[in-house]
């Protein structure tokens, strides 16, 4: 019988260090799989369309939002983004472990529809820290960076209502902290599995 993956959502205020994190864990761990949100923002620096984001215009993005195809979506930074239902479902059928990048808004209302998805955020260890992050990064106008450092503000409020906080001050202690989050998972529902009595019943053990 095939398990249903685990869902994991990680969200940070821009320049927290989020898809840094969890593109290195990716590359730890193959049974981690992404979500490709849509979005309306233009693509950025190498950004590929398909990879990073499916990037379409502000009409298809409401005619998705028209047919239901997104299982949440939201304003973020003045432009939308949005997962799609099949995205997901898909990948967590056939057993894979799904992590969404997605804003606060996003979280709260995956963790409406999947109670047992992990919500992950990460704090930067300051506002200066912040700051520089996203100035060194180089993928911002000064403006966009202002209006980001604004709004980090009230989507830092929200940390508290998540299951898990990274503090990302070390990138490796970090990236350690947000793989035993993901094994810890594991652990619970392979537990859970091996307690499967009717399978020890049927093997005629204990
Ligand atoms: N609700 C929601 N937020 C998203 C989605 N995809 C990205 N975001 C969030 O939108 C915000 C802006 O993302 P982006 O423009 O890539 O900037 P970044 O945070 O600097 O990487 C971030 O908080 C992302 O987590 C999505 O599908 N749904
Ligand atoms: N622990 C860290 N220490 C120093 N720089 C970091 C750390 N984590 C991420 N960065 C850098 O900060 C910038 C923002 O990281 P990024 O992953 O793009 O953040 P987000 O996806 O949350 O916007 C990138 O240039 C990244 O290399």
């Amino acid at each position: 019988m095939d398990y249903p993956g685990n869902l994991f959502v990680v969200s940070a205020p821009s320049g927290a260090g989020k898809s840094s994190l969890v593109n290195a864990l990716m590359e730890l761990d193959s049974h981690v799989q992404p979500s490709v949100s849509h979005t309306t923002r233009a693509p950025r620096g190498q950004e590929k369309h398909g990879r990073e984001y499916y990037f379409v215009s502000q009409p298809e993005f409401d005619a998705m939002i028209a047919s239901n195809a997104f299982v949440e979506w939201a304003q973020v930074h003045g432009n939308c983004y949005g997962t799609s239902r099949r995205a997901i479902e898909e990948r967590m059928a056939q057993g894979a472990d799904v992590v969404l990048e997605i804003d606060f808004q996003g979280a709260l209302q995956i963790k409406q529809v999947f109670a047992n998805a992990v919500l992950v955020f990460i704090l930067p260890p300051s506002w200066e820290e912040l700051r520089s992050r996203l100035e060194r990064r180089g993928e911002d106008t000064e403006d966009v960076i202002e209006k980001r450092l604004t709004n980090a503000a009230q989507e830092m409020a929200q940390a508290c209502k998540f299951d898990f906080v990274i503090i990302n001050e070390v990138f490796e202690r970090a990236l350690f902290d947000l793989k035993s989050i993901v094994h810890a998972q594991r652990l619970k529902y392979a537990a859970q599995r091996c307690s499967r009595s009717d399978t020890f019943a049927s093997l005629g053990i204990c």
